[in-house]
């Protein structure tokens, strides 16, 4: 159905309304397209179905009765021309113009205030009720044979009046037209924006290859897009207004009208396929006008899934922490920091010496992070926790057939997944020397050679290589190949131990309590973990390091939340690895006498439950000097 872009109205109008509206409108700039039907409104209905179908038609505009059976009669907005009191007011002065008598004939009771203004108006006024044109017949008759007044009334009251020789006055005015005009162009604009929604909205439901239904309340179908129609064997307008339950039993939405309660991903066979359903309550304005269902191909479902599934696989290759994350104020790890942000602006490789625990892949990852390879995959393997075949699959990629049990299409190595990005490589002194050599010829070509590929794929890689021992040491050894340490090692980053960060345990302890405790659901202050466990921890050796200490943190936030209390004693119990440590390497001999004394005498009072006494009395020594050695 073509559309005119311009609004056009239709005005159903008999004789002196017609005029009227001739003479009013003819000449006006209205910015509508519109056309009179000088008919009644009956008679007017076969032109103006015409007109809809040709997409002619946005609003008409009638009077009276005419008005009320044409919106019984059309889909499109009817405008009633209305009566207003100033309209009434204007016809009297007229009538009284015309005689001193005059009878207002109309269908309903109009202007019971105006009326009131009788008297004013000079005027021998009668007003007079008629139900149908007979009623109007005898009124006029008996006018005529009487007073012969001027009668005011509709345009069909009008013409009636003359051929019973009585003068005429129609009621309407030019305003009321105008403002039947106005209502008119609003309504149909509203209407447009409407009808523009839906066909926008029908648009989007024929794009989709998912089937929707939506239905009434009654469960009849008020809207389908083709994909389920056709599924249906049907087209959409062969299916609207029919009871979905009739055009195929499987789709049933009884429940959710009746329940108002959606029902998800329900498992249909529908046309011999297997699909997957959602059922959803329509709901407008609070109150719910029907529902929808929305159909997938199970397999479709499965495939999205399968595709989501291996994107999520996918996520790890980023780096999660940047350099603000490394905590630590003491100058070995202020200096890490330091030097890191600088190896971040260059593209060479790092290589990061580090106890374990120490930060190490943390660094890595703020380095990527801050560098221009940021935006690109940071890709971690740690070295030592695989086999040498799996290590080597894992690296560098296999092209399909390499070996029995390879996927088809091959599979990307790390190193391929890294391209542009950083590729950390922990433990890089527990590589078997073949795959040394491999990773040697990565970063001199630039380039990896899947295993069982004949051609090399380019790669632009950084790498990252992290670990706990002296490379060196193992260079001399003949365990790893000079070449590749110095290959690695040309920005190089050593990372301090916790033990040698002095106050920076105590830093880390509150920071880490801060988060554990929150991720507790604990309210409690930071001070009723750390105090006593930093207290027990005095001159811990902490080989783990960060970890070890995120570790026993962690254990001691589970305890406090449960119990709302945490002493020494329960730190004892719940960590005895703080108390068994080995003295650090940097202390002085005689310090190290020192907490060997004090590690043993908190193991017998953790053996003695707390019991001073007791402790004192097994270790052999006064409640004083043990006392005096636990401060
Ligand atoms: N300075 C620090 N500030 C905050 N958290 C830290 C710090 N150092 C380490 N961590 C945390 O400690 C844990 C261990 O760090 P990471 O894995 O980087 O150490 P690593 O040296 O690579 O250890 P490994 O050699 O055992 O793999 C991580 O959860 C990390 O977030």
């Amino acid at each position: 159905m073509a559309r005119s872009t311009q609004a056009v109205f239709a005005v159903v109008a008999t004789r002196a309304l017609a005029n009227l509206v001739r003479a009013q409108l003819a000449g006006r700039g209205l910015g509508v397209d519109w056309r009179l039907i000088e008919s009644s409104a009956e008679a007017a209905v076969p032109e103006l179905q015409g007109l809809l179908q040709a997409g002619q038609l946005d609003a008409v505009i009638a009077a009276g009765q005419g008005a009320e059976q044409l919106r019984a009669a059309l889909p499109v907005p009817v405008v009633q021309i209305k009566v207003s009191g100033y309209d009434i007011l204007r016809a009297l002065a007229e009538a009284r113009r015309l005689s001193p008598r005059a009878v207002l004939l109309t269908r309903r009771r109009l202007g019971e205030d105006i009326l009131a203004l009788k008297p004013l108006l000079n005027l021998d006024l009668t007003p007079l009720i008629y139900d149908n044109d007979a009623d109007a017949r005898r009124h006029l008759d008996t006018l005529a044979r009487a007073a012969q007044p001027v009668v005011v009334g509709s345009s069909k009251v009008v013409h009636l009046a003359a051929e019973y020789g009585l003068p005429g006055v129609l009621i309407y005015s030019g305003e009321s037209i105008l403002a039947a005009f106005d209502a008119a162009l609003e309504l149909s604009r509203v209407a447009r924006l409407e009808e523009g929604k839906r066909e926008r909205l029908d648009r989007i439901l024929e794009s989709l290859s998912e089937g929707v239904v939506a239905v009434d309340g009654e469960g009849r179908v008020q809207s389908i897009n083709p994909a389920l129609a056709s599924l249906l064997g049907l087209s959409a307008q062969q299916a609207l207004g029919r009871q979905l339950s009739e055009l195929a039993p499987e789709l049933q939405l009884g429940e959710v009208l009746r329940s108002g309660e959606p029902r998800r991903d329900e498992v249909i066979t529908l046309a011999g396929r297997r699909l997957v359903t959602q059922q959803l309550p329509l709901v407008e304005a609070g109150q719910q006008v029907g529902a929808v269902l929305t159909l997938q191909e199970s397999s479709a479902i499965e495939r999205a899934d399968r595709k989501l599934r291996a994107e999520a696989r996918k996520s790890p290759f980023r780096a999660r922490y940047a350099l603000s994350d490394v905590l630590g104020e003491s100058a070995g790890i202020r200096a890490a920091r330091e030097l890191a942000a600088l190896y971040a602006q260059a593209d060479a490789a790092v290589l990061i010496e580090g106890e374990s625990g120490t930060g190490k892949e943390l660094f890595a990852q703020g380095i990527h992070q801050l560098s221009r390879r940021a935006a690109a995959p940071f890709v971690a393997l740690n070295c030592a926790a695989f086999p040498e075949s799996l290590l080597e699959s894992e690296l560098f990629g296999y092209e399909e057939g390499a070996f029995t049990g390879s996927r088809r299409g091959g599979k990307p190595g790390l190193i391929e997944l890294g391209d542009h990005g950083t590729l950390f490589l922990d433990e890089i002194g527990d590589m078997p020397l073949p795959l040394q050599t491999r990773l040697l010829r990565v970063l001199q070509e630039r380039e990896v050679l899947r295993l069982g590929a004949a051609e090399p794929i380019p790669v632009d890689v950084r790498v990252i290589a992290a670990t706990h021992a002296k490379l060196q040491s193992a260079v001399a050894a003949g365990r790893f190949r000079a070449d590749l340490f110095y290959r690695l090692n040309i920005l190089s980053l050593p990372l301090p131990s916790l033990a040698a960060r002095g106050d920076d345990v105590r830093l880390l302890a509150e920071r880490l309590a801060q988060d554990a405790l929150l991720r507790q659901g604990s309210a409690l202050p930071v001070a009723a973990l750390t105090e006593p466990l930093l207290a027990v921890a005095q001159g811990h050796a902490w080989p783990g390091n960060v970890r070890e200490l995120q570790n026993v943190v962690e254990r001691m936030a589970v305890f406090l939340a449960a119990s709302g209390r945490l002493q020494e004693g329960d730190v004892r119990r719940l960590a005895p690895e703080l108390l068994s440590g080995m003295p650090r390497s940097d202390m002085p001999l005689a310090e190290t006498a020192e907490q060997l004394r004090r590690e043993h005498a908190l193991a017998m009072l953790a053996e003695c439950g707390g019991d001073k006494t007791m402790a004192a009395h097994r270790l052999g020594i006064s409640r004083t000097t043990l006392w005096r050695l636990l401060r």
